[in-house]
């Protein structure tokens, strides 16, 4: 059992037991019960009870369960997002006074001595176990980044990138990112949204089937859905025929599927350092949302001699486990020699050049409005200014900038509740005659997304909320209002993976009609998925959902509704990652305060890899 599981089954049974500083930042839930419970646990391993020592390890845990690998002592966030969704500023709370005192007591305390259970270095504290991990998967990139690299007939190269890249000038990056990937052991294929990541995996696929035929190619992705819709994509991509034959059809799994799990423990897998994986390339897509622990898996067992392509956006939120290795990587110094060097991609038609350690970024959007494309350009860059006047001036933005959303029926919101409204009725008219494909698509036109689960701006009072209008509206379904459960028009999101039935956590569906009968319909590429509703698992509403729960999927318009600026989950992330949900329309309701906060806060996650030297 791990130390974080193990709190959580005993975690209420020590928190009860705890006292002084422990228990006053527990009460005032700075602290999770749990937190407290692995900070207790290890004091009374290590034989320390430095209350302040403790309460730096109980923070550490609290950071992981945030996301962040690591504690910076200095900037331990004091706004606290209690259980009911409420922000509470402890600042009066007795923290440490002095950050380097408290580094002191911490570098004097057994727990942080070699072979204790954390690890202090530079003003960070981490868990051992994050550090090594964290450890491990910098030598592994570094290890790779420093090898020979991989053989490569340049002359077949150029002319495969000549073939799949036709009519785009030498400096394209999408026609870099493939011979970087093919020319290296390690490459990052990094973009936004509609920025062609998946169009250039394609391609990639092809280019390295053409310099060997037989290489073997894992396609991975994190969540099932991703890698559901990474392999039809990349089947359907429109190739030159040989090329398209080559290829063929590429089957895409998740990272744990691909490594494969063991009944024995959910955290080792059958493929490792010393049981490797078969293939030759392995390529990882929506890598944003793959944890460091995940990674430290993938990497090692990963052959020496095998690719490694790293595609995904590093501006999206990192995962909700700890760690963010894409963003991470991407602003890493370079790991080994500059590769390839440039002589090497003159050779095969190439005048753009990589970053650091193979990262090639995608920027030109061949999907998105140029209202949101510029919007989301300038979140990245962190222009508060600009943010704000793109969102007061571009024809496809609209900020509604002075709404109180504490209030129980806020004013100025009567174009989203006949946006929602509208929608409900769509979805419920088209599943009513049986068209599954029309009410997908119209299930899929809008998404209301919060940083909050609970409180005022949370997922669970928005979701009610839009009951609230859609019974008032009383046009959506009559079934709906009788109680039938699986009514016509209702909307579904998958919450647990089901491979027998093909379903995985974040798919989102819509019951529709058929004849007397009712069945939940799912978006699989041209021909739905459909399932009588009793087989389905756990499956929740979609009126409302966390930005977290949105990454990965696309809407054609999107609602964000943002929390006051002191909130902590209001990071740069957060708003890019909301904003870049939409194709065509997004609507921002928050303050300006709250907009120029998220701006200015970049960093949400911790970690200690860019102090590697
Ligand atoms: N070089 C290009 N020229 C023209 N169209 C392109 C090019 N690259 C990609 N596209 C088109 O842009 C759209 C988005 O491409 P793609 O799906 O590959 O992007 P993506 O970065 O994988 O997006 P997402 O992150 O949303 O999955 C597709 O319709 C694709 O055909």
């Amino acid at each position: 059992m791990t130390t974080v599981e193990f709190a959580a089954e005993e975690g209420v049974r020590f928190a009860a037991r705890a006292s002084g500083l422990l228990a006053t930042f527990t009460t005032r839930g700075v602290l999770a019960p749990s937190d407290t419970a692995v900070a207790r646990r290890l004091g009374r391993l290590g034989r320390e009870d430095d209350e302040e020592v403790l309460l730096a390890a109980a923070l550490a845990v609290r950071a992981l369960r945030a996301g962040s690998v690591c504690l910076g002592l200095a900037d331990v966030d004091r706004v606290v997002l209690t259980e009911d969704g409420t922000l509470d500023d402890t600042s009066d709370l007795p923290w440490p006074a002095d950050p380097a005192a408290w580094e002191a007591r911490l570098a004097a305390s057994r727990l942080t001595a070699p072979g204790g259970p954390l690890r202090l270095d530079d003003g960070l504290l981490w868990l051992d176990r994050y550090r090594r991990q964290e450890d491990e998967v910098h030598a592994d990139l570094t290890a790779r980044a420093v090898a020979t690299p991989p053989p490569v007939d340049h002359d077949r190269l150029r002319a495969a990138l000549d073939r799949l890249f036709a009519g785009a000038a030498p400096d394209d990056h999408q026609r870099l990112a493939c011979a970087v990937a093919t020319l290296r052991w390690t490459a990052v294929i990094a973009g936004g949204p509609g920025t062609g990541k998946t169009t250039t995996v394609s391609r990639l696929l092809a280019v390295l089937r053409d310099q060997d035929p037989t290489c073997r190619i894992a396609l991975a992705a994190p969540t099932g859905k991703a890698a559901a819709r990474l392999g039809e994509a990349v089947s359907a991509e429109a190739l030159p025929a040989d090329d398209r034959a080559r290829v063929g059809t590429v089957e895409a799994s998740t990272i744990h599927r691909l490594l494969g799990s063991r009944a024995d423990t959910s955290s080792r897998f059958k493929h490792d350092r010393h049981r490797r994986l078969p293939h030759d390339v392995v390529i990882v897509d929506e890598t944003s949302m793959v944890s460091l622990t995940l990674m430290a898996r993938l990497l090692e067992a990963v052959r020496d001699d095998a690719r490694v392509v790293l595609v995904g956006d590093p501006d999206q939120l990192a995962p909700v486990e700890a760690g963010a290795v894409l963003g991470d990587l991407v602003s890493a110094p370079e790991l080994g020699p500059a590769r390839p060097d440039p002589e090497t991609l003159a050779a095969v038609g190439c005048t753009a050049r990589p970053d650091p350690n193979g990262v090639v970024r995608l920027d030109r959007n061949y999907r998105n409005n140029a209202d949101i494309a510029a919007l989301a350009r300038a979140i990245r860059a962190g222009d508060g200014d600009e943010v704000l006047r793109c969102l007061r001036a571009a024809p496809s933005l609209d900020f509604v900038e002075s709404v109180d959303l504490t209030e129980r029926e806020p004013a100025g919101l009567a174009a989203l509740r006949e946006e929602v409204v509208s929608g409900a009725r769509e979805v419920a008219a088209a599943a009513r005659t049986g068209d599954a494909s029309r009410a997908l698509f119209a299930g899929e036109e809008h998404r209301l997304l919060c940083a909050h689960r609970r409180g005022p701006y949370g997922v669970a009072r928005w979701a009610a909320q839009v009951d609230r209008w859609l019974d008032e509206d009383g046009g959506v379904d009559a079934d709906r209002e009788a109680g039938v459960v699986w009514w016509p028009g209702r909307p579904l999101l998958v919450t647990e993976n089901d491979y027998d039935l093909g379903l995985y956590n974040g798919d989102t569906g819509v019951v529709v009609a058929r004849g007397a009968r009712t069945v939940a319909v799912f978006g699989r590429g041209d021909v739905p998925l459909e399932l009588p509703p009793a087989l389905l698992g756990d499956v929740t509403g979609v009126n409302a959902m966390t930005v977290h729960r949105a990454q990965g999927s696309q809407y054609s318009t999107v609602t964000v509704l943002l929390p006051p600026p002191e909130s902590p989950l209001l990071t740069r992330e957060l708003l890019y990652t909301a904003v870049t949900r939409a194709r065509d329309r997004v609507r921002v309701v928050g303050s300006p305060e709250a907009v120029r906060a998220a701006v200015d806060r970049p960093i949400s996650r911790a970690s200690g890899f860019a102090r590697h030297r």
